[in-house]
């Protein structure tokens, strides 16, 4: 699903108007009847105040033409029209006059308007600003949504929280509506994802307001949010006639004394997801924990007990997961320099794998081509330095990312893969999945997918989405909280299987 900026949806706005001969107005008229239907097929008439806030741009033309369409229904409104500014938009004056046709007065707020008192029951409704706001709104808009946010009330913001820019942080945190509920217009907006700017919603859904489907279709983005359609093309199915060498042979290596687990946990990430082989190297002391929990995986030691110090195997991968509880001793950093060197393949590099590379810049230009860094955010700073906000992370990564050709996958609630200029934002995963072990059940689904021919960015986006689904599915059965990197696993067939679930609509009953 892509993510479109405000240019480019106001660009498929002209063209859906062009191609399907519409007046302007009637978008917006889709656009009420949408936050309309939503609203009544909720509330069925309840006797609850809604108090609507609109700006005087589009966002408040939304606004006031639910307003009529919720007086029409037999809801008792509050209609504040927030005097932000004198140039009035074409189609919000259009929805006011029909507003005043039907004897609904607005109240006008301005700058030295009184707070208009709002109960915890009532519900708000913020048409405010919408994904044309370019500046800060002034300090009595701000103090107004200070006012709303100190409410109690629910607040349903329309198409984003007000104050919220769509692309940069906001310029002061307070002076953002925090939304109970989005009713976004069409296409998800990128604020949505990143953590500093994710924190003004707590959920969010989407509208369809009838944007033309073909610009949709053909109008490329920057940023796309993963949703199963998108990810389903890429799964590549098992053949009849395939045996266990059709699917790869790939290598983890990893561990150091105590830290045996994180290469247990990503080797069997790897075979659950189907890798036909996979060989864990390890130092001596993980022998034999490996061979006991994970009977399925073939393990090689180093001659050093408690750490690696070189890294040979005799065979070939076709996939490589290095990094997880590798540690930092200075023969397991040479010896994962050498290896980066001796190997052109491209891998994924997790955990101490990345650290090493944060404190030895030179291994960089080693890293195989189209390889998959799957940083966490601090591990993400060590290796591209500091950022001033989420925006300028994106930057950063993404230069990074362009400049060493590799792809990268920055953890997180939304966790988002980067390659080559281009972003792909997860929509699965849940909190109950920060918890220890999940960055290495993830790097062996990548490594497991590699190894069974996915190409590493598909490796990246079907395995980081699967490995979300997989939280998902855990956590529905056991909590957030209870939640470890070892149910993530358990889960990983079940994620499979809901990934070609098809809808029950679909299911055609046997006769
Ligand atoms: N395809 C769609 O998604 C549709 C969405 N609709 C709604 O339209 C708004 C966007 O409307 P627009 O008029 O472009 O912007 P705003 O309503 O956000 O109005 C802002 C308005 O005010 C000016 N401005 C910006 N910042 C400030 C500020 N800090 N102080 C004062 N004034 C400011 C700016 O120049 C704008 O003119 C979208 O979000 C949807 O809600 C359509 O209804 C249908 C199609
Ligand atoms: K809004």
């Amino acid at each position: 699903m892509k993510i479109f900026t405000a240019e480019q949806i106001y660009k498929a706005d002209k063209f859906t108007i062009a191609k399907q001969q519409i007046p302007s107005d009637a978008l917006m008229e889709r656009a009420a009847t949408q936050l309309f239907e939503w609203m009544h097929s909720r509330l069925q008439g309840a006797e609850v105040t809604i108090q609507l806030f609109c700006g005087i741009g589009n966002n408040g033309g939304d606004g006031i033409a639910l307003a009529r369409l919720l007086k029409e229904a037999g809801y008792n409104i509050k209609v504040h029209v927030v005097n932000y500014s004198e140039k009035r938009s074409k189609d919000f004056l259009l929805n006011l006059e029909r507003l005043k046709d039907r004897k609904i007065w607005p109240e006008f707020l301005n700058d030295d308007c009184v707070m208009p008192e709002i109960a915890p029951n009532d519900i708000v409704v913020d048409a405010i600003f919408g994904i044309g706001l370019n500046r800060a709104p002034s300090e009595w808009v701000g103090k107004l949504i200070l006012h709303i946010n100190a409410s109690q009330a629910f607040v349903l913001a329309v198409d984003i929280p007000s104050g919220l820019p769509g692309n940069r942080i906001p310029w002061n945190t307070d002076h953002v509506i925090r939304a109970s509920y989005v009713l976004s217009f069409q296409v998800p907006k990128l604020v949505f994802f990143l953590p500093e700017t994710g924190v003004y919603q707590n959920q969010w859904e989407l509208l369809d307001i009838g944007l033309d489907a073909e610009f949709m279709h053909t109008e490329e983005t920057e940023y796309e949010f993963l949703v199963k359609p998108d990810v389903l093309p890429i799964y590549r199915p098992r053949l009849k006639f395939s045996h266990k060498g059709t699917y790869g042979h790939a290598l983890i290596v990893g561990g150091s004394y105590g830290k045996i687990g994180a290469v247990q946990m990503a080797g069997n990430a790897c075979l659950t997801v189907g890798s036909g082989l996979v060989t864990a190297y390890v130092p001596e002391c993980g022998y034999h924990s490996l061979q006991t929990a994970l009977p399925e995986a073939m393990v090689l030691t180093d001659e050093e007990d408690e750490y690696i110090s070189k890294i040979e195997v005799p065979f070939h991968p076709d996939a490589i997961g290095i990094g997880m509880g590798l540690g930092t001793h200075e023969k397991s950093v040479k010896a994962f320099g050498e290896f980066l060197k001796n190997n052109d393949a491209p891998m994924v590099i997790d955990a101490d794998g990345l650290n090493i590379l944060a404190k030895h810049p030179e291994f960089v230009k080693h890293v195989p081509k189209q390889s998959v860094l799957t940083p966490h955010p601090k591990e993400l700073e060590r290796l591209v330095g500091e950022w001033k906000d989420d925006f300028d992370k994106l930057e950063k990564a993404k230069a990074f990312s362009k400049e060493n050709q590799c792809i990268l996958v920055i953890k997180g609630a939304h966790s988002l893969i980067l390659s080559d200029g281009k972003g792909y934002v997860n929509s699965t995963g849940n909190p109950g999945m920060a918890t220890a072990g999940s960055g290495d059940v993830l790097t062996g689904m990548i490594t497991g997918l590699m190894a069974q021919g996915y190409l590493p960015l598909q490796a990246a986006v079907f395995g980081v989405y699967l490995h979300g689904l997989a939280g998902d599915i855990g956590a529905s059965k056991m909590s957030y909280d209870a939640l470890k990197a070892t149910g993530i696993i358990e889960n990983i067939g079940n994620a499979y299987m809901e990934l070609f679930k098809r809808p029950e609509a679909e299911v055609v009953p046997e006769s």
